[in-house]
């Protein structure tokens, strides 16, 4: 079994997500070998699969506060060789994490910009003064508040414990129920049970009236439920756009696999991003 590549280093959200997938999959890892890689970034996770240095990489998609990840759409719009092969979903508990005395003593707040936006009221509300800084990921700012005690980290309690940093409050994110969504990406995907989902991406021939209706139609009347529709510019043209659905179903089952044969024929672009087991979302929190 080949190493799940994730954003590192160690301690990020997205490690938790490659852990929850490796316990799906039921993985037999060989007695001392480190079973996931860390990567510095999204591109350099999608490499270490491309590249066969990895059998899998993890890639959040969207948050259940913030939305979608435009970063992870896409690079996976690009992709050629890959498919998403699965699904996590991930509770998001943020915790403030510093090796500060008081909260009075906090000069700046680091963490990654999703985590930032996640926790924007608590900021404001309880770190006004504090000069907040975007980096690569949660557990990057948790290892340089280890070093520097006038600095506070938002990640998760998993990271508190890995870098021993004392948790100074916790679920601090604006609304509680946060959740964070995951791709796995890569070539073939492990069999699991269903319910089965499927996730492409589609593009109307023109831009005229009743484009998107129809290609929603096609679905609505084959009664297949859409569990997401998010819009992306097509990059070319103001106002062009691609749309990335998830829908119920697999792409080589009935009524999916005529719905998709359908708008193939009808549309300006038809990408199959891959069909995997449905996460009802029962990964526990760190
Ligand atoms: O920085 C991390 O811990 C990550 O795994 C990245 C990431 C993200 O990109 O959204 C993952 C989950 C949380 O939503 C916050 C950050």
């Amino acid at each position: 079994m080949k190493a799940i590549a994730y954003l590192g280093p160690p301690g990020t959200f997205s490690h938790e997500a490659a852990v929850a997938w490796a316990r799906r999959v039921d993985c037999n890892w060989q007695a001392g070998v480190d079973p996931f890689l860390a990567c510095l970034s999204l591109p350099e996770v999608l490499a270490a699969v491309q590249n066969h240095q990895a059998g899998a990489g993890i890639l959040p998609v969207e948050n259940s506060i913030e939305g979608a990840v435009n970063l992870t759409l896409d690079l996976i719009l690009e992709e050629e060789g890959l498919k998403v092969i699965g699904e996590v979903v991930l509770p998001v508990c943020h915790c403030l994490l510093s090796r500060a005395k008081e909260m009075t003593a906090i000069r700046e707040v680091w963490s990654h910009p999703q985590a930032l936006a996640q926790c924007r009221h608590y900021l404001a509300a309880y770190l006004p003064g504090a000069k907040l800084k975007a980096v690569t990921s949660t557990a990057e700012a948790a290892r340089e508040a280890r070093q520097r005690p006038e600095l506070a980290a938002i990640a998760s309690a998993f990271a508190a414990r890995l870098y021993q940093l004392p948790v100074l409050a916790s679920c601090i994110q604006d609304y509680q129920d946060n959740k964070t969504r995951f791709w796995v990406l890569g070539r073939e995907a492990p069999s699991l049970p269903g319910p089965y989902k499927t996730s492409l991406v589609v593009a109307a021939l023109a831009n005229r009236p009743g484009s998107l209706y129809a290609i929603l139609k096609d679905f609505a009347e084959a009664g297949i439920n859409l569990t997401r529709i998010e819009s992306r510019p097509t990059k070319k043209e103001l106002g062009e756009y691609l749309f990335f659905i998830d829908c119920e179903g697999e792409a080589t089952g009935s009524p999916l696999k005529e719905v998709l044969a359908g708008l193939k024929a009808r549309t300006g672009l038809l990408k199959i991003l891959g069909s995997y087991s449905q996460d009802r979302g029962e990964t526990a929190c760190s």
